[in-house]
């Protein structure tokens, strides 16, 4: 491949990638409630000055859900392409992609209490 084919090529996989990213956060609600909660942790991680690793962590379990959601929004856009009558398979298939992004947000949500609930704990002390 000569090299400005390749280039383009590149350029155009980034794109494709930027359209998928844009379709999930217009069209999927689950999505704009994962942005929502992020919102909510990284102003809180800034209110309470977190560590540097604490934001590593949270930075990590948001783009983790994320992801998840991403690849959920995926999975169920190509079950319903390849089975839009009912089959119990297709269902099975949605099913277990979003038992991954519940599971990725419990995960995110127990990592979350352990970074927060010491300093919920000693604003609420400084504050009695
Ligand atoms: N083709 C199908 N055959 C059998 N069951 C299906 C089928 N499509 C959906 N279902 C069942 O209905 C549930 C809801 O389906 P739907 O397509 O609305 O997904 P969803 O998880 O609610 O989507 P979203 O995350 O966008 O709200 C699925 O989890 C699955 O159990």
């Amino acid at each position: 491949m000569s090299r400005p084919s390749y280039i383009k090529s590149r350029l155009n996989s980034f794109r494709f990638a930027f359209n998928g990213l844009s379709a999930v956060f217009r069209f999927e609600p689950n999505m704009r409630l994962h942005v929502l909660s992020s919102i909510v942790v990284l102003g809180m991680a800034y209110g309470f000055d977190v560590t540097r690793m604490e934001w590593c962590l949270l930075i990590l379990c948001i783009g983790m859900v994320w992801v998840a959601e991403i690849f959920n929004t995926s999975i169920e856009t190509l079950t319903n392409l390849v089975s839009p009558e009912h089959n119990p398979l297709a269902g099975k298939t949605k099913d277990l992609a979003a038992g991954a992004v519940l599971m990725a947000a419990i995960t995110a949500a127990v990592v979350g209490l352990f970074i927060f609930i010491p300093y919920w704990v000693g604003y609420v002390n400084t504050e009695l």
